[in-house]
């Protein structure tokens, strides 16, 4: 083949030098220069992992991106491409080295990087599966500042080159090839000054992937867009005016492809690599040190580096190789300092970003009804189920009851079964008995006080064998009344004040009924001059009822809790749907900032979150009605505040928990969850308190 084309080896090692020399030569550089480059890198060095035990992926890369050319960017699978291309946008750091996209630093103040200058396909779909192709269209247009009549313009023409069908598909019921152009149109849009496409021909056939391709060349024809495309149909970058190939960090070749096929005396790219593949796998060691010799450069050599991975579909490297010095720092020109002001598109708050943002969120949210009714629904249920289950005062509570005064016979014992009313205990018991208490009867104090201690019974009264009339001495002779009297006139009650809760309600009922049992005792004896004497006396209360039941007491807690926690977990949701397969990333490249991201999200899941408050409300004081003294606009309020609590709860530690993410993947789940906990159980004292 390399006979047939004419070429020795002997041209090919002068011609390969010859360009390797002219590629890295000291060159000139101006402003002028750089502002010719659409994107330009320098000694880019980038690393994952920790300091201890780093993958370096970009390791002093070179790349220079003429304006108005495609840009072919090739290497093995996990090579990097994807990690230069997210650098370039502005979305990844470099450890060192520098980046100028069209004129200026990506991220930085005027560079218009990211934002409509740049269109950028990601590798992952990246499209709400919910909305149609044109509501996908309406939401990427808007971000890139486009009108809807403009946007509908491009749709019909995007539509028609790219093949796609009706505008109002549904993203979710196209195939995978569909969604792919959806999102490669969606990249296309804006008409942007460079175009940044992560393998946009996966699965794309060959008759469409031409016509990309076609169209491709042509938008960069006039000289004003430039594009840079990663693919592993190797053969499709053919046309293209440079391919870089990268491997170990660095480039191999950054030629134009026929360039590159000359040099090599080949037909196609694919034999190229193969080519490549195969000295790789004979060893370059020994190649490399004549190139040495003859330049006088020593070169970069990294023996036991390993390339391993696959180029396309057909063809596989795997090889063993020197790694040829394709780069001289010292003789790449140092980039010109950052321009200031220029073309700025950064800006804290677009009007039309956030229309973009809040339109979608709500476009989300009609579209997942039956999502939105649970969200709304799930409050509801939860104070529907506290009002049935929780909060009504216990009924049937036990007391063992000895009853010395009725001969301890059952019977006698139990008031409903027919107590002697003559006896002053079997009175009291009557008015005990209203407050839902169930009685067991025992026969001595100590039966009844083991009752108690097997937990049979919260608790045990006595009365002595001549209780009644010891207590109507009592009551004539108030302070006159003998030591005798006053010792049998007292009923004896132990309780199980184990549970708060029930210990307190069954002392108050006691209290209340004995506070019943002594008004109508001194009535019916005539002892109305005695009234004045009792000891209580408890008056109609300023606050409440004389018997508050706990599901007025507990509901405001229940009704906060339910809210705070719903509007911690709705934006938890909303913010993890929003970092959902690169569309996060897609929409930050379109120039939409984080905080509007943020605000966004704040809007659209307030108004969720009144929705929340105020169904939960209508079933807490209209359907159950809880007790409310209270303004119900300032109940409304303070709820709606607690819940706006929660969502700024969360993004708080949604972005410590992206902090942490940043500095360390494992760390930031440990901590971020940890915090959590610790503030939910912080929080949930306070409440409870
Ligand atoms: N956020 C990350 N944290 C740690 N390692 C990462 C991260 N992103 C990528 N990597 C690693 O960096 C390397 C380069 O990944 P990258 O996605 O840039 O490769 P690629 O060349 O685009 O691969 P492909 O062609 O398969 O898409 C891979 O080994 C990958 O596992």
């Amino acid at each position: 083949m390399e006979a047939a084309s004419g070429t020795t080896p002997a041209s090919v090692a002068s011609l390969e030098l010859k360009t390797r020399r002219a590629q890295f030569q000291p060159q000139t550089s101006t402003v002028a220069t750089r502002r010719r480059q659409a994107v330009c890198v320098r000694r880019a060095f980038k690393k994952y992992g920790p300091k201890s035990n780093p993958n370096i992926i970009l390791d002093g890369l070179n790349m220079t991106v003429p304006k108005g050319t495609i840009y072919g960017l090739l290497g093995a699978s996990g090579c990097g491409k994807t990690t230069l291309l997210s650098c370039i946008v502005g979305r990844r750091r470099l450890n060192s080295g520098e980046i100028w996209v069209l004129g200026g630093r990506p991220g930085s103040k005027g560079s218009g990087v990211p934002g409509p200058r740049v269109g950028y396909m990601p590798q992952e779909i990246a499209l709400y599966g919910e909305f149609s192709i044109r509501e996908t269209f309406l939401f990427f247009g808007w971000c890139a500042g486009m009108t809807t009549s403009e946007i509908d313009e491009r749709l019909e023409f995007l539509l028609k080159l790219l093949q796609l069908p009706s505008e109002n598909r549904f993203v979710k019921n196209l195939s995978g090839g569909q969604q792919r152009r959806v999102s490669f149109a969606s990249a296309l849009l804006a008409d942007p000054e460079l175009l940044i496409l992560d393998e946009p021909t996966v699965g794309v056939d060959p008759v469409l992937r031409q016509s990309i391709w076609d169209h491709l060349v042509n938008i960069t024809k006039d000289g004003n867009k430039t594009i840079i495309i990663t693919t592993h149909y190797i053969e499709e970058t053919r046309q293209a005016g440079i391919i870089g190939l990268m491997r170990s960090g660095k480039f191999l070749a950054e030629e134009s492809p026929t360039k590159l096929m000359a040099l090599h005396g080949l037909d196609t790219l694919e034999e190229v690599f193969l080519k490549l593949s195969k000295r790789q796998n004979m060893g370059l060691r020994r190649r490399s040190s004549i190139l040495s010799s003859v330049t006088g450069v020593p070169p970069e050599v990294d023996i036991d580096d390993e390339m391993s991975g696959e180029f396309g579909d057909n063809v596989s490297i795997s090889s063993r190789r020197r790694s040829v010095a394709v780069t001289d720092d010292e003789h790449v020109p140092e980039l010109p300092p950052e321009e200031k002001g220029g073309n700025s598109t950064f800006k804290m708050m677009d009007p039309q970003h956030m229309k973009a943002l809040i339109w979608k969120n709500f476009l989300w949210m009609w579209r997942n009804v039956g999502i939105m009714a649970f969200i709304i629904g799930l409050p509801v249920v939860q104070i529907i189920l506290f009002c049935l289950s929780i909060g009504k005062d216990p009924v049937g509570l036990k007391l063992a009851i000895v009853n010395n005064e009725l001969n301890n016979s059952m019977e006698h014992c139990v008031p409903t079964v027919g107590c002697d009313t003559s006896r002053l205990s079997c009175r009291f018991l009557k008015h005990l008995e209203k407050r839902t208490v169930v009685f067991l009867p025992y026969d001595t104090a100590e039966e009844a006080k083991y009752a108690v201690t097997r937990g049979w019974a919260w608790g045990a009264i006595n009365f002595p064998a001549n209780y009644s009339d010891s207590l109507m001495e009592r009551i004539e002779l108030g302070k006159d009344v003998d030591d005798y009297s006053l010792l049998y006139s007292d009923m004896n009650v132990s309780m199980d004040m184990s549970n708060q809760q029930i210990g307190q309600l069954l002392q108050r009922d006691l209290l209340y009924s004995y506070q019943d049992f002594a008004r109508e005792v001194i009535v019916a004896c005539n002892y109305s001059s005695k009234l004045a004497s009792l000891p209580l006396d408890f008056k109609t209360p300023i606050y409440g009822t004389e018997q508050p039941n706990f599901t007025d007491f507990a509901a405001p807690g229940i009704i906060l809790t339910i809210i705070f926690f719903l509007s911690v977990a709705l934006t938890s949701g909303a913010m993890l749907l929003e970092r959902n397969e690169g569309l996060l990333e897609r929409s930050l490249v379109s120039g939409i900032t984080g905080t509007e991201i943020l605000f966004g999200q704040v809007v659209t899941q307030f108004v969720v979150m009144i929705g929340q408050t105020v169904m939960v409300l209508i079933f807490a004081f209209a359907v159950f009605k809880i007790t409310c003294e209270g303004d119900i606009g300032w109940v409304t309020t303070l709820t709606i505040l607690t819940g706006l609590c929660g969502m700024c709860f969360e993004i708080v530690l949604f972005r410590i928990r992206r902090g942490l993410f940043l500095r360390e993947r494992k760390e930031c789940y440990i901590h971020g969850n940890g915090f959590l906990l610790t503030n939910c159980y912080a929080l949930w004292n306070y409440l409870a308190s």
